[in-house]
């Protein structure tokens, strides 16, 4: 596992990565030339905001797997690429949040204040507050846009001031605005007239960037406070100069000019703006939890293991992923074992989900199911990641249900594998502390532990079948684990699912096909 960190992250992140067995290369100074020549030896790329990762690097980069974004904005990451490349895309939402909203807070009271023009006047050995007066912010009222992670944080501890809060924020529910003590404003007009502070904290989308600009400073009070310490855009940087020199706006925060990592931003030329150079994430606390988080993520999607925030993934938490686990096993080894029985190209693919299963997020396991089907065919890499758009561009329908009741099992996967002249079924169930089971191929019942090398044969279901199985897997050398028959009594039919301690050769295999009785004789790899 080699992994280039190309910005800097946490000592203790680089630490967790080597503790796993990782080579890591920290290199923050590369120019793009040198990281574009040397991302082709890596099979993960750690980065926060600066690097862009695009198809030009992707191009370069023949093993890369993962890439892990060292913090929560993936904007600078073309995640269409890595999809289709079945490259993961893992970021830690979580770990900044609290950072982020704190100087959120900083720069308003910072711009509110005028606290960095005062301590320059100070450090120049100039004692004068004159032209410096400040606001308060007990009694104004704050739009907020964006009722997110942070959003939220910083909704909470403005109530703390005695603001009035209002939000404007279409995907977030009427509850949860209430739950927040947050005024919803339906239009964003209508927050523009309302608030006195503007924050914004949504992500950098096509839908938000630019989506304060001209206009919605016409509508704005006169002497308006603006932070951004979201993304830069998101406050169009062209119409926030014109409202600071007509004086619309009068005080304006800001983490996230336009052109970083350059400082080169005309909002720089304005006394009555607080700038910080993306700081929203850079304290300690956030730092080490994002530098560990992030080396997590990356080792267990390097590991092939499912990751809770893969953002080209659908989501899971922690808890999610600790429940789905053991079917994700289960979902992959039911996929893998239709390649290596049936020769029929896949058309349709129906999964069906009964009982305790079907409460859980089960579109994963349905990637686990597609990634096991086209793993044993296919030379490219399939993963979670990809495995959905490999289905699509082989012309493979997915479809999936859910049934809550079932006799039998507690809970039962079923996949029905359908081709243009057959269908194929497989089912299994997990029980206990995550033991797989496969309970059915075909119509045929079992209860087979699956183990990493098989051997399944369907025959006439006559006397003395088994017994020339066993003994010619004897002379082959192979020795027989476990042992289960499937029988069809009206069709004089069985099937037998034999766990075996070793892979059987060709020869084996040609001689055990050749025994009078069996129909198909299959050695099969989990
Ligand atoms: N300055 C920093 O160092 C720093 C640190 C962390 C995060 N961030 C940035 O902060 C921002 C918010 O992060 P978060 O973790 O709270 O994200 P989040 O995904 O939890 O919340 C974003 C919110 O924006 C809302 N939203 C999306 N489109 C919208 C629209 N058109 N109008 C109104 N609301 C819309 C979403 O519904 C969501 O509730 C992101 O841009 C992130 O990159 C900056
Ligand atoms: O410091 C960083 O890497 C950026 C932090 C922040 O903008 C994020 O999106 O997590």
């Amino acid at each position: 596992m080699k992994v280039l960190v190309s910005e800097a992250i946490a000592e203790k992140g680089v630490e967790t990565l080597l503790q796993a067995g990782a080579t890591v290369d920290v290199k923050p100074n590369l120019t793009r030339q040198e990281l574009l020549d040397a991302i082709g030896d890596y099979d993960a790329l750690i980065v926060r905001s600066n690097t862009d990762v695009n198809e030009e690097l992707y191009q370069k980069a023949i093993r890369l797997k993962v890439v892990g974004r060292a913090g929560n904005g993936v904007d600078n990451i073309d995640m269409e690429g890595a999809t289709k490349r079945g490259i993961i895309v893992v970021n830690t939402p979580e770990s900044n949040v609290v950072s982020a909203a704190e100087l959120t807070i900083g720069l308003l009271l910072a711009t509110c204040r005028n606290i960095p023009q005062l301590q320059k006047r100070l450090k120049e050995k100039v004692w004068d507050r004159a032209g410096l007066k400040g606001i308060e912010l007990q009694g104004k009222t704050v739009g907020i846009v964006g009722l997110g992670r942070i959003g939220s944080l910083v909704a909470t501890r403005l109530k703390s001031f005695g603001m009035n809060i209002i939000g404007y924020d279409p995907y977030i529910s009427d509850t949860r605005f209430k739950h927040l003590g947050v005024e919803k404003k339906e239009k964003l007009e209508d927050l523009m007239k309302a608030c006195d502070i503007l924050t914004v904290h949504t992500p950098k989308t096509e839908e938000t960037y630019g989506i304060i600009g001209k206009s919605q400073f016409k509508a704005a009070k006169k002497g308006l406070v603006v932070i951004n310490c979201a993304r830069a855009g998101i406050v169009n940087e062209d119409a926030l100069v014109e409202a600071l020199q007509n004086k619309t706006v009068a005080r304006v925060g800001i983490d996230v000019p336009e052109g970083e990592p350059r400082a080169i931003s005309p909002l720089l030329d304005f006394d009555n703006v607080v700038v910080t150079p993306h700081a929203g994430a850079d304290t300690k606390e956030a730092q080490d939890n994002v530098g560990i988080t992030i080396a997590q993520e990356v080792i267990s999607a390097l590991r092939g293991e499912m990751v809770p925030n893969a953002v080209n993934l659908p989501t899971l938490h922690t808890q999610d992923l600790e429940a789905v686990k053991a079917y994700l096993k289960l979902g992959e080894t039911l996929g893998k074992l239709y390649y290596q029985l049936e020769k029929e190209a896949v058309e349709k693919v129906e999964i069906l989900y009964r009982g305790e299963v079907a409460a859980l997020e089960t579109s994963v396991i349905s990637l686990a199911i597609l990634k096991g089907l086209f793993e044993p065919i296919l030379k490219e890499r399939v993963n979670y990641v990809n495995a959905n758009v490999i289905a699509k561009s082989r012309g493979v329908g997915v479809t999936e249900s859910k049934e809550s009741a079932i006799d039998n099992y507690l809970t039962l996967i079923t996949v029905k594998v359908v081709s243009k002249n057959k269908e194929f079924t497989i089912s299994g169930t997990v029980f206990g502390k995550g033991e797989l089971r496969i309970v059915e191929i075909n119509g045929y019942e079992f209860d087979v532990n699956p183990s990493p090398y098989m051997l399944i044969a369907e025959n006439i279901d006559k006397p003395g079948v088994i017994g020339q199985m066993g003994t010619l897997l004897g002379v082959g050398k192979v020795n027989i684990a476990t042992m289960q028959l499937g029988r069809k009594i009206a069709d004089q039919r069985a099937m037998m699912v034999l766990t075996i301690d070793s892979p059987v050769s060709k020869e084996t295999l040609e001689f055990v096909g050749g025994i009078e009785g069996i129909i198909r004789a299959h050695y099969v790899k989990i």
